[in-house]
Parts: C-alpha cells; sequence; structure tokens
C-alpha cells in the first residue's frame, strides 16, 4: 500500500499543496477542471495503482472553491462532511429535484447524490485543522454567478458551505474503488454574482499550501 493521493483540478492548486507538505509519500497530481474528468482521471489513477500493486491508502479532493456568505469566509479552510452532487436531477416548474427523487434504481446513482467522507480520515483532518470550517460541499458543473442561483442553491443545501467542482466525482470514483476519501477546500471566492475580478487566488492558495500541512 501507498501513501495518500491528493487530486487539485488545476497546476496551481496542486502546486500550492507540494509547498505545504511535509510527508514525501504523499502524491499530488492535477486531474482537470468539472466532474467528467476529474472522475475518469481518479478512477484511472486508482485503476493503475491498484495493478502495479500499490493501491492508495486514501484519496483527497483538494483546491480553492467557493463560499457561502455568512458560512465559509474568503481565505479559510472547508472540510466536507460530505461532497454533494448539487445539480444533478432535474428542473421542474416547482423547483429543482434531485436525482434520488426521480425513481431511479439507487444502484445507477453511484451511491447516491450525496458522499460522506470517510469518519476517519475526516476526524484526523479534523484535528490537524482545527479552524476548518465543517459542512456539506457542493460539486457543480457551473459556477454559480446569479443571485437567485445562490440564494436557490444555500435554501437547498442549509448544511453546504461551500462549493467546487470535482469533490463528488472523485468521490464516486474512490468508492468504487473502495478507498477512503475526504475534500478539503481554500475559499478564493464568495459564491453569488460573478465577479471575477475579484477573486482572492493568491489568499486562497496561500491557505492551501498551509492547509496541506496536514496531509501526512
Ligand atoms: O474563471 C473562472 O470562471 C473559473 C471558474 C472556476 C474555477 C477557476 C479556476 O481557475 C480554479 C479551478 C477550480 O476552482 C474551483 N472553484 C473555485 N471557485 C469556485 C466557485 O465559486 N464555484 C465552483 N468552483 C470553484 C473549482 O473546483 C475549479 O475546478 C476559474
Amino acid at each position: 500500500m501507498t501513501g495518500l493521493l491528493v487530486l487539485t483540478a488545476v497546476p496551481a492548486e496542486a502546486e500550492a499543496v507540494r509547498a505545504g507538505l511535509t510527508d514525501p509519500t504523499v502524491t499530488v497530481r492535477a486531474i482537470g477542471v468539472g466532474p467528467a474528468v476529474a472522475g475518469a482521471t481518479t478512477a484511472r489513477l486508482l485503476a493503475l495503482a491498484e495493478a502495479a500493486g500499490r493501491p492508495y491508502r486514501a484519496v483527497v479532493s483538494a483546491g480553492i472553491a467557493g463560499g457561502f456568505a455568512g458560512r465559509a469566509p474568503v481565505g479559510g479552510t472547508v472540510l466536507a462532511s460530505r461532497s454533494v452532487a448539487a445539480d444533478l436531477g432535474a428542473e421542474s416548474p416547482t423547483g429543482f429535484i434531485p436525482v434520488d427523487e426521480l425513481g431511479m434504481p439507487p444502484e445507477l446513482l453511484g451511491g447516491g447524490p450525496t458522499i460522506d467522507a470517510d469518519p476517519a480520515l475526516l476526524g484526523a483532518l479534523r484535528a490537524a485543522l482545527p479552524a476548518a470550517v465543517v459542512g456539506a460541499v457542493l460539486t457543480v458543473s457551473t459556477v454559480t454567478g446569479t443571485a437567485a442561483s445562490t440564494t436557490a442553491l444555500a435554501d437547498r443545501h442549509p448544511d453546504a458551505v461551500a462549493e467546487a467542482m470535482e469533490g463528488y466525482a472523485v468521490a464516486v470514483a474512490a468508492a468504487q474503488a473502495g478507498i477512503p476519501f475526504a475534500e478539503l477546500r481554500t475559499v478564493s471566492n464568495p459564491i453569488g454574482p460573478r465577479d471575477r475580478d475579484g477573486w482572492r487566488m493568491r489568499e486562497a492558495f496561500t491557505a492551501l499550501t498551509e492547509a496541506a500541512r496536514a496531509l501526512s
């Protein structure tokens, strides 16, 4: 068994994580933006390690994220209690219907639209990062960018603290491989009306480097 596998979306996030690591057995890879490429690449990396007889002991989806105002501040660190496929479902005239309420067989839903973090791994990360906010982290294919969609998402997920674009997909691949999973994020921007120039990337990357010291 090899060490921990930490998966970010983009190379800049991977570099920020590497800069904080003290454990040489931790592997960091940038696997792309969004659930499709993230899920496929995670599954491939886990299968290759398994085939080589060196399976990873755990997988962490890490990177920057949008934070819900009043729940996770810009520059803050977030640990997912669960990773949620927040836009997997159906629209209707009366609102969004989550995929597990569409009447499909549960075995076709990859464990459902929510995957809990591994309790032992989350516990260890919480102990190492006591200032981190713990709550649901939403996985979306489209960055939320209007006040109306922010309110709808926050109301639908009262325990959600942040959104990003890969966690749930990495979690599905980890679950199918039988490997413990957690999601660690630092907040680069508030979720809300799009203001790309206001994103605090440097602050979030610095926080990510600090948080990565907890990964071992
Ligand atoms: O320019 C953009 O619109 C843009 C949108 C999302 C991400 C980026 C990145 O350069 C970072 C990649 C990574 O960041 C996560 N992220 C960060 N903030 C958010 C957010 O408010 N909503 C969803 N995802 C977010 C995400 O995991 C990306 O893969 C640039």
